[in-house]
This record gives structure tokens, C-alpha cells and sequence, in this order.
């Protein structure tokens, strides 16, 4: 099986060619591939794959010829991963299977049809605009912290932690404990502080993610959306930019009136064979 490694601000990702929907992904396959001592390790896989040929993507084939088929580290699938159509884009670009161009292009995924746009070194893409829908609450160790449930085609919990609270010193070593009844599907938490002002940012917040199916990442593209969504709401705006500091680096965030553009670096390290056989004793 040929693989490629790729990352964007840190959320790694093995990216597996299968334009035709040949290869037989399971969720013991995928962990095992994104087990960080005996696979590759990574938050998470991206199958590359027809949108034709898969039976999630079909119904977009007519707008987007590829379909991001994003999986957890743990094996359970998401509707949308940000950073994850960042570097699939990449991947597109770099290996030919989509052409450069001034037109954003477009990737289908299981939140729909997001599109993507080449910026310097960065890769943007835009996603449907943050919903946020409900209060609830996160509990860390002993400690209950209030948040936003946001939608960001998949589920967001956003706690700004109070003041006197020290966002590096935060354990995140377990999952934080959430309300069943609001997150049915399970949730992932962000963890926000506020950041010292940005040129040519409207809003500046450092974040920590605990991700669903992958536990503490180094970033995740739709936190960074639904914290840059918050952190407008609290301003009592509407519309604006966001920079969003993680602990692997910086993406900013612009949210408009009807979508949300994550903009940040994607980089390919590394390509390869793996055999499945090896992976599973
Ligand atoms: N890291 C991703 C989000 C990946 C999916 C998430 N763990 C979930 O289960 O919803 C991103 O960059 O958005």
C-alpha cells in the first residue's frame, strides 16, 4: 500500500492514493496505521478517492471529482476535518491529480462540498460558516469549565478558560467529560485563552484542542473555525479575522456572512509502502 505523510500546523495525517475505491480501509487498519509506535503514526487517515466511486461521495460527484474520506486515529470516521482538506489539497496539487488553478477547486467530504485556494505557501479552504447552537460544559479533572457548542459540520465545544487559568498547564492527557444529551456523537473540546493583539487580525486566540477519536492534537482546522466564531461573538461581531494560535503553529480564520475560510501551511513529508500484513499481527 503506498502512503504519503502529511501535516498541517502539526495535525499529522498518513494519506493513502485509492482513486478507484479498490482498497479495503477498516477501522483496525487505520489505527494501526496511525498507531505512533507500531504503524506510522497520525491523527488521522485521508483516503483519496474518486467521489464517484464512494458511496459517501457519489451524490457530489458532479461537483467535485475527489472525496476526502477522513478517518480518527481510533478508527471512527468525522464528516469534516479542516486541516485534513488542507493537506488533501495539497496532495492533489503535488502528485498532478488536480490541476493548479485561479478557480478554487473543490473537494467533497462528508459535510458537503468544501473549496480550496492556493495562498503563497499556504492552503485555504472555505467550510459552511460556524454554527453555534447550545451552552454547555467540559470537565477536566476536577474542574468545570462553561462553553459554546458550535457545528462546524462536525461537533465543537469552545471554553474559554477564566481568567487566572494557564492554558499550557492544562492536562489533557484524558478526555474531558461532556454532556451526552448535547453531544450525542461525541465532541471535540477547545480550550482557549486570549492572545495580544495581530496585525491585520480582528481577534487574536491561543487555543488547545482534545479531539474526538485522536485525543490531544497539535491542531485542528474546524476548533480553529469555531474558536475564531466564538471569539467574534464575544466581540460582538458578526464577521471578522482571526488568528488562532495552536501549539503547532498559527491558522487564521475569516469568517463572512454565509462561509468561514482556514487558511494556514500543509506540507507533505515523506512517501512510502506499508503492508497491511505487518501492521496487523
Ligand atoms: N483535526 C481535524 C478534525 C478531525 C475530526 C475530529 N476529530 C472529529 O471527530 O470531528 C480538523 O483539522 O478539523
Amino acid at each position: 500500500m503506498e502512503f504519503t505523510k502529511g501535516h498541517g500546523t502539526g495535525n499529522d495525517f498518513v494519506i493513502l492514493p485509492d482513486p478507484d475505491g479498490a482498497l479495503d480501509l477498516t477501522p483496525g487498519l487505520v489505527a494501526a496505521l496511525c498507531d505512533r509506535r507500531r504503524g506510522i503514526g497520525a491523527d488521522g487517515v485521508l483516503r483519496v478517492v474518486r467521489a464517484a466511486k464512494h458511496p459517501e461521495g457519489a451524490a457530489l460527484a458532479g461537483e467535485a471529482e475527489w472525496f476526502m474520506d477522513y478517518w480518527n486515529a481510533d478508527g471512527s470516521l468525522a464528516e469534516m476535518c479542516g486541516n485534513g482538506a488542507r493537506v488533501f489539497v495539497r496532495y492533489l496539487l503535488d502528485t498532478g491529480l488536480a490541476e493548479p488553478s485561479d478557480a478554487a477547486l473543490p473537494v467533497a467530504t462528508r459535510a458537503g462540498v468544501v473549496r480550496a485556494r492556493i495562498e503563497g505557501a499556504d492552503v485555504a479552504v472555505e467550510m459552511r460558516r460556524p454554527r453555534l447552537y447550545d451552552a454547555s460544559t467540559a470537565t477536566l479533572g476536577g474542574l468545570t469549565l462553561a462553553g459554546t457548542a458550535v457545528d462546524v459540520g462536525n461537533p465543537h465545544l469552545v471554553c474559554p478558560l477564566p481568567a487566572g487559568l494557564d492554558l499550557p498547564a492544562l492536562d489533557l492527557g484524558r478526555a474531558p467529560e461532556v454532556d451526552a444529551a448535547v453531544f450525542p456523537a461525541g465532541v471535540n473540546v477547545e480550550f482557549t485563552a486570549p492572545g495580544a493583539p495581530v496585525a491585520g487580525a480582528d481577534g487574536h486566540v491561543l487555543m488547545r484542542v482534545y479531539e474526538r477519536g485522536s485525543a490531544e492534537t497539535l491542531s485542528c482546522g474546524t476548533g480553529a473555525c469555531a474558536v475564531g466564531a466564538v471569539a467574534l461573538r464575544d466581540a460582538g461581531r458578526d464577521t471578522g479575522v482571526v488568528a488562532v494560535d495552536v501549539p503547532g503553529g498559527r491558522l487564521t480564520v475569516t469568517v463572512t456572512e454565509d462561509s468561514c475560510w482556514l487558511c494556514g501551511p500543509a506540507v507533505l513529508v515523506a512517501t512510502g509502502q506499508v503492508t497491511a500484513k505487518t501492521l496487523h499481527p
